[in-house]
Order: C-alpha cells, then structure tokens, then sequence
C-alpha cells in the first residue's frame, strides 16, 4: 500500500491548476445511463473514483472511450470521456462494485427510469457515518415504484414506468436529489422535489441533463421541478471546477504561508469556507481565471465553524479546516452537523501534537506553536489530505499511510503541491 512522506517546513508558492469536481464528475457519468446517445464529458478528473465508475457502468452496458481511445485500454490520462449506454445489458449493480464507493448507488434512479427496474447493492464510501439509503427509497416510491430490499440489494419496479410525484427530502442529501432528478427527467409527468440539495454539482448535473433534453428548473434552490420526456439526447458538458480540492489548497496555503495562484478556480462555488479562511488572516483576490491566496508572516487567527449543507461551510473541508486551526493562536470550535462520525482524523493530528477535545459534535481545537512530525494513518479521503496539510507544516517528517484514500479524490496532489516548493513524495509499497 501506499504512503505519501511529508518534509514540513516549506511555504508554499506558485500555480495550482484545479481539476474538475469528482463529486459532480461522478453523477453526471452516471446521467449517460439515461440515454441510448454519447454522452461527451469535458474536464472529468483522473481519479480512482472515476475509474471504478467507469467499471460499474460498462457492466451495464455503457461504452467509453477516453479521448477518442475505446474501451479495454485502461488509460485514463485524457480528460474528456465519451459514454454511451446504446443498451442496458444488466440491471443489476452488483456488491463487489458498489460496496467501493457510495456514489455508484445512484445509478439506480437512471436505471428504473430507463428499464423499469434496478437492482443495486446497497452502497460503501467514506466511513463517516451510518449513511442510509432512506430518502433515496422514499422518493422512488413517491414516483411510482415499489421496492423491497432482498440480500443487501434494493430491488426497485416500476412496471408501467415511472410517474411524477412530490419529494420531500426530511433533510438535505445531495445523492438522493441527484437520484430523484434523474429519474424524474424520464417520468410522466412533474416532479418536485422540495428541500432539495443547492450543492453546485447539483446545479452542474441540472445542466448536463438540461443539455441532455430535460425540463428541469429551479436548480440551485431549494425546490427543483421536473417535468418528464419521453427521451433524452446526447450532449457535451464540461465538469464544474473542485470547491473541496480549491478548499484544499486555499487552506494548505494558509497554514504553511506563501502565495499561490489556483487557476480555474470559482469563488462562487465556496464562499462560505472562503469568508471563514478571512477571518483566520488569508488574503484572498478573486479574478475571471481563478484565486490567489496568501499569508505572509502574520499568525493564524482563530475562527469557529459550523458544517451545513451549501451554501454553508462544506463537511468536505471540516478535516482540512480542522488542521489549518491546529496552529491557530487560541482556540477554535469546529461543529460538524452532517455526518456524525467524522472525526476520525483528531487522533491522527494530536499524534503531530495538535491539542484538540470532542464534546459531541464539536471540537474545540487549542492552537499550538508547533506540530512535530510523525507516522499517521489516513481515514478516510478529506481526512488524509488533513494530515497532508498538518503535515507541511510540522516540523520533521511525517508519514501517511493508506493513502488510496486520497487517490479516490485528489488528482495529482503530490505533483500539484512539488511545483509550490513543498517536500512532498510518493512511497510505493
Ligand atoms: C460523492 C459525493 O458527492 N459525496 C458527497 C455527498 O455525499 P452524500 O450524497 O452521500 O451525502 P448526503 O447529502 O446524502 O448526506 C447528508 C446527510 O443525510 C443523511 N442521509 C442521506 C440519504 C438518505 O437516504 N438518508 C440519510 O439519512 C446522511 O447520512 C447524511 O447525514 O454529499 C456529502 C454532503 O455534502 C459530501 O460530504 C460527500 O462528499
Ligand atoms: C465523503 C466523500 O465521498 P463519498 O461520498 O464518495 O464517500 C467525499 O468526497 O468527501
């Protein structure tokens, strides 16, 4: 297995280009079971994540090939897909793959909405908490099908097809409004979806499928109506940039100081975490290609945050955040209300030092002059690039393990951070 070895100490300076989010890249690759025509994705992310995607939807039936390269070659360096699922040869999504990660859950909207019929293992991801599938269930069953859960699996029929109805979410979940507007793009008849998700990858899916044909208005809001066709088309779109991944680095570069550029970045897309990083004494500029962030000497102030669905602070950046104030100059209390185990990396930042306590779900972090380094052992996948950016600050070296972790969501993150002068390297193993 893989570890990534830190050498702290470096600022960091210069030009971080931003990838494409892989939390909108993975839906809107799952939006080409929607469609008989080839769905063309620009900008998609070389992650693991997408990868292990593309094997769950070629087992359906979808063709791919990465710029312009077909199926079987397993190189996946391009950046723009083209997936197109002329038939659904299976209906099943089996364990083996859906138990890798918890987005391959949601082909189970496009799949009953095209065949009438789904049969999905229940889903894995991140351990951060006990992530049902509840809303997802609701909400098909409000569109017309009935479903039984049978060995792990949900078995979802809808013999006649779906028909619209109204959703509403209990809270805000960002797979289910995904799942539930997909399938609702080929129901007869309006949906609604009220308490929807206003995430931009929800928006950045709402776009594609609109692309795609789909009547679809009220994206980014809190209530999303749907009114069904009878088909969907192809179309191109282009993957939305990362908000976690700029997060990242924003906050990477707050904590070890210097002065970096994050090129196609969209403020837009993270202004809460960006107000927040203010407060803690970054300097950050805005312009038509992306943000530069910069601290230079001053200390980092303290601030409290509070996770919530967007356009709150994002629970993607909670552990990041959470490393940035190991260093802060008083204390700091990070309240996470989204998952409720996922605070898995305090144990891995106090073995470099950081004083950090948890009261329920808060954690109240007392910053400290210096963190030393040490051997550490990633999570989960925000987690790990928590102990990255802990890491490039500390003093010494620091060792983290497991880090396939960060493979599912970090492209080229070694690289990325290596051209701003960080000592960071890659050990095979
Ligand atoms: C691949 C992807 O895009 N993952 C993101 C997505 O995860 P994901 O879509 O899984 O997260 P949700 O927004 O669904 O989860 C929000 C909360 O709702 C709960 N819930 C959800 C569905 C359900 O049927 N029942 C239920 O109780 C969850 O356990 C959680 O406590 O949004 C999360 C919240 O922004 C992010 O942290 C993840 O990075
Ligand atoms: C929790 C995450 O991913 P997943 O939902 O796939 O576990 C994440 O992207 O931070």
């Amino acid at each position: 297995m893989d570890s990534i070895k830190v050498t702290g100490g470096a600022e960091l300076n210069g030009i971080i280009p931003i990838s494409g989010a892989k939390n909108a890249a993975l839906p809107l690759m799952i939006a080409s079971l929607l469609t008989d025509e080839t769905l063309t994705l620009s900008n998609v992310p070389r992650l693991r994540d997408v990868a292990q995607l593309m094997q769950i939807l070629s087992n359906h039936g979808v063709d791919y090939s990465v710029n312009g390269k077909r199926s079987g070659q397993d190189d996946l360096a391009g950046q723009t897909l083209n997936l197109t699922a002329r038939e659904i040869v299976d209906t099943t999504a089996p364990y083996e793959l859906v138990s890798k990660m918890r987005a391959s859950f949601w082909v189970v909207g496009p799949l009953v909405a095209r065949m009438h019929e789904a049969r999905v293992s229940l889903p894995g991801g991140c351990a951060i908490g006990t992530r049902p599938v509840d809303f997802f269930i609701q909400g098909l069953e409000a569109l017309g099908a009935d479903i039984e859960i049978e060995g792990g699996y949900v078995v979802v029929k809808a013999p006649g097809g779906l028909t619209g109805g109204r959703v509403e979410f209990p809270r805000v979940s960002v797979g289910a409004t995904h799942t539930i507007m997909m399938a609702a793009t080929l129901a007869k008849g309006e949906t609604e979806i009220v308490n929807a998700a206003r995430e931009p990858e929800v928006v950045d899916l709402a776009r594609c499928l609109k692309a795609m044909g789909a009547k679809i208005e009220g994206e980014g809001t809190s209530t999303i109506r749907i009114q069904g066709v009878p088909r969907l088309h192809g179309a191109h779109h282009a993957v939305v940039p990362d908000r976690i991944e700029t997060g990242t680095y924003a906050m990477a570069v707050a904590m070890t100081g210097g002065d970096v550029f994050l090129q196609g970045a969209r403020t837009e897309l993270l202004e809460s975490a960006l107000d927040t990083l203010r407060q803690t004494g970054a300097e950050i500029t805005a312009t038509d290609e992306g943000l530069r962030i910069y601290r230079n000497g001053n200390g980092i102030q303290p601030a409290d945050v509070t996770t919530e669905p967007f356009p709150g602070f994002p629970t993607d950046l909670q552990a990041q955040f959470m490393a940035l104030m190991t260093k802060a100059g008083g204390k700091s209390r990070i309240t996470e209300t989204i998952f409720e185990n996922r605070f898995m990396h305090v144990q891995e930042l106090a073995r470099l030092g950081a004083q950090i306590a948890i009261d329920g779900r808060t954690a109240t972090v007392e910053g400290v002059s210096t963190l030393r380094g040490a051997p550490v052992m990633a999570t989960d996948l925000r987690a790990s690039v928590s102990l990255v950016i802990a890491g490039l600050a500390a003093e010494g070296e620091t060792t983290v393990s497991r880090v396939y972790h960060l493979d599912r969501g970090f492209e080229r993150l070694e690289d990325k951070l290596t051209r701003c002068g960080a000592q960071i390297q890659r050990i095979s193993g």
